[in-house]
């Protein structure tokens, strides 16, 4: 089933220095419990595209539904958690604090705000971490409490805006790793930016490579690695094309900007 589909979807932003074409002509559909990796240079349109998903921009042509409805209508019915790049914690709430805050928002129980921080936080392995503060855990913790935080309320979509690009690469890998695990046991659909060719191609099921100005579509790659994927794969000959195809994806798109 399509979760997310995009149709000619072009955004242009109008500012002082005249329009901005962000994306340009953007067709592609995104199916149920597919993982998605935006990858692309910079100003490319990877975040724009996201911000539209969740309603936070308006497309100015073309056509986007999610999960049929408009993403203003999937927005307030809670499709979608949001992953940002900063983890965005609030410093003064302990990190279980931080998890219910959203569902508090949302006029949850106290017993179920209870129940769901700790079935998430358990899901992201932080259950200990319920009484800590962000500043008490790591950068790699912080993220992973914020991915928690996107999960709480069961949207069945996540969106991801490089929410490892500040981490160093050990944590990253390790994070990586977990992520795919956790995208195993829930199955969510997932939109993920990021700006590393490795981590595209070891997360996603589909990679879409864009180029900039405006931000097209350079070219889509449906993964053919198994879904099962030790770090190791990253050295097997499969894993190496793939990559060689979004460097070749990302260097076309470039020349042709
Ligand atoms: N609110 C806005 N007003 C005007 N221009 C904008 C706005 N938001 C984004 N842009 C422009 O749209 C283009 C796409 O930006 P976007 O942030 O989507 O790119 P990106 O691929 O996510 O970049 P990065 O990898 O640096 O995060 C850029 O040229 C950017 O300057």
């Amino acid at each position: 089933m399509t979760t997310i589909s995009a149709q000619s979807l072009d955004l242009t932003f109008h500012t002082g220095d005249g329009p901005v074409q962000a994306l340009s002509d953007i067709t592609l559909d995104v199916a149920e419990g597919e993982f998605v990796s935006f990858i692309g240079p910079s100003g490319c349109g990877k975040t724009t595209f996201l911000r539209c998903v969740a309603a936070l921009e308006t497309p100015t042509g073309g056509t986007l539904t999610v999960k049929g409805m408009t993403p203003d209508e999937a927005r307030k019915a809670r499709a979608y958690g949001y992953v940002f790049q900063a983890a965005g914690l609030y410093p003064w709430r302990t990190i279980g604090k931080n998890i219910t805050l959203p569902l508090e928002i949302m006029g949850y129980s106290k017993s179920e705000r209870q129940e769901r921080m700790r079935r998430v936080l358990k899901l992201v392995e932080l259950e200990k971490f319920a009484n800590k503060y962000p500043w008490q855990l790591s950068g790699g913790m912080q993220q992973r409490a914020s991915i928690a935080r996107a999960l709480s309320f069961d949207a069945e979509i996540l969106l991801m805006d490089e929410p490892f690009g500040a981490l160093d690469e050990i944590v990253r890998d390790r994070l990586n790793e977990e992520l795919l695990a956790l995208w195993k046991r829930t199955n969510k659909t997932t939109l993920f930016v990021t700006h590393s060719i490795p981590e595209a191609v070891y997360l996603s099921t589909k990679i879409v490579v864009m180029s900039p100005r405006p931000g097209r579509i350079a070219d889509v790659i449906d993964s053919p690695l198994p879904r099962d994927r030790p770090l190791d794969i990253r050295d097997t000959p499969e894993f190496l094309a793939v990559a060689h195809r979004v460097r070749e994806g990302l260097r076309e798109g470039m020349e042709a900007a």
